[in-house]
């Protein structure tokens, strides 16, 4: 897929390409890890770049499929981190859009059970969604536990704390065809330093996908329900106007190609330009939809383009 300026996709961009870029886009969608931070420490010039888009009065969005944190607990990270002008509305995650699939398209009445962290649980109960109360009994089994009544949903997000019990419990909810399966992303892994990982939502679906047979529904990246989320919030966005920014090929750039937005792969995160050059050698059109149309080292390649925006207005 060829971006606005006809680029073949994987061309590496710099200084006049970025800028003609920054000035016919006036939407932009930022994946957070990866790309604007990696945990708690900022990427380098990530919040000069955000900032100074925000001021020049460019929409800009955060679509993360980490499930683990309320968004307020994004902002006051932005903050911390420098960004000086990011606000709630501006920040979509996963477990955000969980709770908006289930209060306004499923509109679910019942109780959901969650595999998750408690940030996952606090955006459900936000959005005014009863979730099924975690059990502290020890001794509590799958041949004992009781089982909730009125389940209508089982959601999965990363859950560092998961057990056995668990799984079994939301096998057992499960079998009643009435319970929707979602998962808040599909992300396989999360890299982590010294060559260790950390599974991600996605193992965890894999397992119960296995126990329970069925396929669950994925709201976060790649799907299309966090742009429609954003859409709807923005009272319509031109996907012509945007620009999906990304670090992880399978999630960001193939969501990117479902919205009809032009994409960009940053350096900094999961995938390498190798593997986007692959997707775009390979005879199967369905890779395609995971090559970028631009890539760039860094989102700190942006800075330059603003230095030359401001000598051209000074
Ligand atoms: O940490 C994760 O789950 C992935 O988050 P990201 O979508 O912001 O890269
Ligand atoms: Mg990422």
């Amino acid at each position: 897929m060829a971006g606005a300026f006809g680029f073949k996709g994987c061309q590496k961009i710099r200084g006049a390409q970025i800028r003609g870029l920054l000035e016919a886009k006036d939407f932009f969608l930022f994946d957070c890890d990866g790309v604007i931070w990696h945990g708690e420490n900022a990427i380098t010039g990530a919040a000069k770049v955000v900032n100074a888009l925000i001021r020049r009065g460019k929409n800009v969005v955060f679509v993360t499929n980490n499930s683990t944190r309320p968004r307020e607990n994004y902002v006051n990270k932005f903050t911390r981190l420098g960004f000086t002008d990011v606000m709630l509305d501006q920040i979509f995650s996963s477990s955000y859009c969980s709770a908006l699939y289930l209060r306004d398209v499923v509109k679910v009445r019942g109780q959901v059970f969650v595999i998750g962290c408690e940030g996952l649980r606090m955006e459900l109960l936000e959005a005014g969604i009863p979730c099924v109360e975690e059990t502290d009994d020890p001794d509590a089994t799958i041949y004992n536990c009781a089982l909730a009544p009125d389940v209508k949903a089982v959601l999965v997000g990363h859950d560092d704390k998961l057990t056995f019990l668990k799984l079994a419990k939301a096998s057992c909810y499960l079998r009643d065809p009435e319970c929707l399966f979602l998962a808040t992303d599909n992300d396989p892994f999360h890299p982590l330093s010294g060559g260790r990982i950390l599974p991600g939502s996605g193992s965890l679906t894999a397992a119960l996908e296995v126990a329970s047979g069925r396929k669950a529904t994925v709201i976060g990246k790649p799907s299309r329900f966090m742009f429609e989320c954003i859409s709807s919030q923005f009272r319509g966005v031109d996907p012509a106007q945007c620009l999906m920014v990304g670090d992880r090929l399978e999630t960001d750039m193939l969501f990117g190609s479902n919205c009809g937005l032009d994409t960009m792969l940053t350096l900094t995160g999961v995938s390498q330009i190798e593997e986007a050059q692959e997707y775009r050698n390979s005879d199967l059109t369905t890779n395609h939809s995971y090559v970028p149309d631009y890539v760039v080292d860094t989102i700190a390649d942006f800075l330059p383009a603003f230095e030359d925006m401001e000598e051209q207005n000074d």
